[in-house]
């Protein structure tokens, strides 16, 4: 291709995201857009096409953004290639979504018909927003009974401040407005800017590693252009490599002879280490490289923390090869080693929610074949000491000894929830109970508020959203951010199995919750350990003073006894669940102790606890 060539090239390419709040549809739009393209075939075709870890099918929810490149021949005879990067729309990976805007010119606000406009659906636009990115208005189910197209308009307009007189209205169900969606794609998004003369300039908006290839880079090209056999550098650390595969996903893998301005694609240069690259880094040209790096991603920091142990002592080595790998793919994740008298060695983990955590370790068991133990989630606190020195602890078994402490600081979100008016007394009353402090409450329209409250975000970390739904009946929606740390009034209470204390049971409490929090889990763990041949005495404890205990009377008896002799099925059914739930215990001193012990701490407060 000549000079010439590219250039036209570059006016008939379309970067854009699709962003919206959760199950409002972005996934189905991009299914019927890659369709509609015949990027997939329709034999190929399968649900939610962008979604390809099984996690994501499973849940049906989106976890890692994926770009893809389609060509679409446009109603003004032109054929447009567009880079779609699907993105997900859960709070606790808003991360994600901001890492994808970097890459585009536009982005496609998908806002659900019946629903209207939601807290992630704000977020995301003003996500949007702050990249510059043009926003199309695309209001989707069209086809639900429920639908009312003219009252989310009217709120796109009132509650985002975008015009959205000319949204286009899908039907991702039925495929109605895809075609229309395509053409102002076309219409509506600029084509993407930049010097094709330039040195190469490239951000890294994603990774993830493969046994072959290594590292494999996703990248948007922003000046210049790279092929097989560049060297290219890494702007952070000055690492130079040289490349061996550049491709788009269209959507598998498809190697290309180049990327150049405007692009988004793949890099590959058999970089083997994981930690040469970093997401947000710029890439350029080693012999000709650019004057200032792009301006990347801003560092995120996890909001909970929690212990990650292999259940097979041996397999720790496994576990850190395997984090570093994740890490490359997701890089919210943070982890250290740290040991546990209980557990043994392992790590502590960073997590952006507790959705993000589950997530992680579903994808490290699956993925890697581990079987692991995780420790109850707690966020960070600040600890000053009577000598003025001052400490973050992410773990409670850090926890300096009450005598030194002076004062304990909690980190503090700002959480704005979207509700209609004749909820906002419920939203109250939740907040209230979780030790928030209300703020103020906005008006967005006749009908909507946003509740502002500073929360404790160990509190909203745990179930406040699940609280928060039901009691709205669905229609609060959440959107937070840390806001800083204030002092507050936590104890470490520690869990003592048969008198000996369990470092990886222990959690931070509020004082005023203490007691009862202390009750409740020796409770639960009642049931949750098992009958062993001995007594096992449950104690809590905050210092040296017991504040509730309970006990798991001996008892040691073959699980299938209780059946009737003949069935042989069902015998061996149990005896494989046996099985499997061993590999998820840990022998803690002399005591077998159920991963279900450690998450006991965050079903505190569950109804169905004070039923039992
Ligand atoms: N009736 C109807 N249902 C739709 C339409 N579009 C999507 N859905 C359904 O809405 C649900 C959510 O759709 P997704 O495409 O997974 O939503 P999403 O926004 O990608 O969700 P996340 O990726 O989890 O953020 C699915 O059950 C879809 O089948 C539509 O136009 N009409």
């Amino acid at each position: 291709m000549t000079d010439s060539d590219l250039k036209q090239r570059q006016k008939y390419i379309r970067n854009l995201s699709i962003v919206a709040h959760i199950d409002h549809g972005k996934s189905t739009i991009a299914d019927r857009i890659l369709e509609m393209t015949d990027t997939v075939s329709k034999r190929e075709m399968e649900n939610q096409v962008l979604d390809d870890m099984d996690i994501e099918r499973e849940r049906g929810i989106t976890i890692k953004l994926n770009a893809v490149e389609l060509k679409y021949h446009a109603q003004d005879g032109h054929t447009y290639t567009f880079h779609l990067i699907d993105t997900p729309g859960h709070v606790d990976f808003s991360y994600e979504v901001s890492r994808s805007l970097a890459a585009c010119e536009g982005a496609l606000l998908v806002v659900d018909a019946a629903q209207g406009v939601q807290a992630q659906t704000m977020a995301n636009a003003y996500l949007a927003v702050d990249n510059d990115l043009e926003i199309v208005p695309v209001i989707n189910k069209i086809d639900l009974p429920s639908a009312d197209v003219d009252n989310v308009k009217t709120e796109i307009a009132d509650m985002i401040g975008i015009d959205a007189t000319n949204a286009v209205l899908t039907s991702a169900k039925n495929g109605t407005g895809i075609a229309e969606l395509l053409e102002r794609i076309v219409t509506d998004i600029p084509a993407p800017k930049g010097d094709l003369n330039k040195p190469l300039k490239a951000l890294i908006f994603d990774s993830v590693y493969d046994s072959y290839r290594g590292v494999v880079l996703s990248v948007r090209i922003f000046d210049g252009q790279v092929k097989i056999g560049d060297k290219i550098k890494l702007m952070s650390n000055g690492k130079e490599f040289e490349v061996t595969e550049v491709g788009v996903m269209s959507p598998k893998a498809v190697p290309r002879q180049f990327l150049a301005v405007g692009d988004v694609g793949y890099i590959t240069a058999s970089i083997k280490s994981v930690q040469d690259t970093r997401v947000g880094d710029t890439i350029t040209a080693a012999e000709r490289p650019t004057d200032h790096a792009l301006a990347g991603y801003r560092k995120i920091t996890p909001m909970v923390y929690s212990g990650m142990y292999p259940v097979d002592n041996a397999k720790f080595e496994d576990l850190r090869d395997a984090l570093e790998k994740l890490q490359l793919n997701d890089a919210s994740l943070e982890y250290e080693p740290e040991t546990s008298q209980a557990l043994g060695f392992g790590f502590r983990v960073g997590f952006l929610g507790l959705l993000h955590m589950d997530v992680i370790q579903e994808r490290l068991e699956r993925e890697f074949n581990l079987d692991l133990i995780m420790t109850a989630p707690s966020v960070n606190y600040k600890i000053i000491t009577n000598n003025g020195t001052m400490q973050v602890i992410d773990n409670p078994s850090q926890m300096p000894e009450p005598s030194d402490i002076k004062e304990i600081q909690e980190p503090i979100v700002r959480a704005e929830i979207m509700v209609p008016k004749d909820y906002v007394g419920a939203v109250m009353e939740l907040s209230e109970r979780k030790r928030g402090q209300f703020q103020t409450m906005d008006y967005l329209d006749n009908y909507h508020v946003n509740v502002i409250y500073k929360l404790p975000l160990a509190e909203i970390i745990y179930d406040f959203f699940d609280s928060l739904k039901s009691s709205t009946h669905g229609f609060a929606s959440l959107d937070y951010s840390i806001s800083g740390y204030e002092a507050a009034k936590m104890v470490k209470m520690d869990i003592l199995l048969n008198k000996e204390p369990v470092d990886a049971l222990s959690f931070i409490v509020h004082e005023d919750f203490a007691y009862e929090r202390g009750r409740e889990i020796v409770q639960k763990l009642k049931h949750i350990i098992p009958r062993q041949q001995f007594e096992v005495a449950i104690q809590a404890a905050i210092g040296n003073k017991i504040v509730a205990r309970s006990t798991v009377k001996a008892y040691r008896k073959d699980v299938t006894g209780p059946l009737y002799g003949g069935d042989q099925t069902r015998k061996n059914k149990l005896l494989d669940k046996q099985k499997r739930g061993k590999k998820r215990m840990k022998e803690v001193g002399k005591v077998t102790v159920p991963q279900a012990a450690f998450m006991a701490v965050l079903q505190m407060g569950d109804d169905d606890l004070k039923k039992k």
